[in-house]
């Protein structure tokens, strides 16, 4: 019996993770589940998965559910209560599904107790890459990718070695707005951004499908994950969302991995790797699909993929800096504050303005990140 642990419980990733642990109740156990501020959707799998810990965002929260719980359960809260569930449970694995930034320490807490991770939160690779590989690796504990891309090319790279790889690319859906120029971008809303082609995703991940912020993150995340250089590191238009990503070799051969777009599939190989198990995920049919479509991207038309590269090559706190300016701009979009093209702009101005430090510890980290949402906030 596999022990998990969930981050982020109540979101899209965490909710099929537990759909994915109800299928097989004979081989997995939840020891801890953690949400932000849906308590009546925690309560709910705190029933079903009977935990022995949990978290919610805050005290006050934590409050309202106390009398609600089943007799023995941990019930903690805010940044401390994540990193307590994350690293105080027997769990072997822990599914790192919160939305941001905030799921650092908690990740990092977790690889510390030597817990085996199930990756989902890019946002913790993006900010401190360095930091978790060298603890993962120190630990001896899995990066486990739950990203579909990352997934798709860690399939990919099974059995082969990384001295054989000429590059990978990442495929992009192009989100919400794939066909529509710059001009036209001017008036979209909040509701048409989040209307995702192919993938029913969180509200920021979809926002950051649409700005091709995603994608930046995404090859950042790569780069940690696999190690590979950023001139290694492509990205292809592919609006399907069928050919989750692809490996290419020296001999030119290229390997890909291909299925309908459902993240149950990724979320389950994490949980069960090296091994694989059959899936309520309706199976592809190449036939039925017809064709399948590819374009090179277009950087000026997406060019926070283009900032994405350039802070992933700078390294140090410039990738940190672009994901908490992305964070909060894009939070104030969903806010209805500031418009969709307001997100790039806040973007780039914050890393104008970045001064950046290499090689930094977590406390330049975190102190980055908080300099660079007040920043972003202000503008
Ligand atoms: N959704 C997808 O298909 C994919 C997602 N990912 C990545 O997975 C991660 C999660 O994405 P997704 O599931 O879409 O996001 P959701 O917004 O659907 O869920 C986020 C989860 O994090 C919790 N949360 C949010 N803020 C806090 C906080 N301050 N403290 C504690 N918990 C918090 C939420 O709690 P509550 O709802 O209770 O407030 C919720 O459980 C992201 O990093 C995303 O990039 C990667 C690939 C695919
Ligand atoms: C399902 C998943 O992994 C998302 O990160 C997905 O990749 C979003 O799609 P696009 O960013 O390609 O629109
Ligand atoms: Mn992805």
């Amino acid at each position: 019996m596999k022990k998990i642990t969930v981050l982020g419980s109540t979101g899209s990733i965490g909710t099929q993770t537990l759909d994915v642990v109800s299928m097989h109740p004979d081989l997995y156990q939840i020891e801890g589940l953690t949400a932000g501020a849906n308590t009546a959707l925690l309560l709910e799998q705190v029933h079903r998965h009977r935990p022995k810990k949990v978290s919610v965002a805050t005290r006050e929260l934590a409050e309202q559910i106390r009398e609600l719980l089943p007799p023995g359960t941990e019930l903690y809260w805010g940044s401390e209560g994540l990193v307590e569930v994350a690293a105080g449970t027997e769990a072997d694995m822990v599914v790192t599904a919160v939305m941001g930034s905030v799921g650092l320490p908690s990740t990092l807490a977790a690889i510390e107790a030597g817990k085996h991770i199930g990756l989902a939160n890019k946002e913790t690779l993006v900010t401190a890459g360095h930091i978790v590989t060298e603890k993962a690796k120190k630990k001896g504990v899995r990066l486990l990718p739950i990203d579909s891309e990352h997934s798709a090319i860690f399939q990919c790279l099974n059995g082969e070695r990384m001295r054989d790889v000429a590059g990978i690319t990442l495929t992009a859906s192009g989100g919400s707005f794939r066909d529509l120029s710059r001009e036209q971008l001017k008036g979209v809303t909040v509701e048409q951004a989040l209307q995702h082609p192919n993938w029913s995703m969180g509200a920021k991940i979809t926002i950051d499908s649409a700005t091709m912020v995603n994608k930046g993150l995404e090859v950042i995340e790569a780069h940690w994950l696999f190690g590979l250089s950023y001139d290694q590191i492509h990205v292809l238009l592919h609006p399907e969302s069928i050919i989750h990503s692809f490996v290419e070799f020296k001999d030119t051969s290229i390997i890909a991995q291909l299925g309908n777009p459902d993240m149950r599939v990724p979320i389950q190989y994490a949980l069960t790797y090296p091994d694989r198990m059959s899936s309520p995920a309706k199976p592809l049919s190449l036939a039925a699909a017809g064709s399948l479509h590819f374009r090179e991207m277009d950087y000026e038309r997406f060019p926070c993929l283009r900032l994405a590269f350039e802070c992933g090559k700078m390294g140090g706190t410039a990738p940190a800096a672009f994901n908490a300016a992305n964070e909060v701009a894009v939070a104030r979009f969903l806010k209805g504050e500031i418009s969709f093209l307001a997100i790039e702009d806040i973007i780039a101005k914050v890393l104008d303005r970045h001064h950046n430090t290499m090689n930094p510890d977590l406390s330049a980290i975190e102190a980055c990140d908080r300099e660079v949402r007040a920043a972003a906030a202000a503008l």
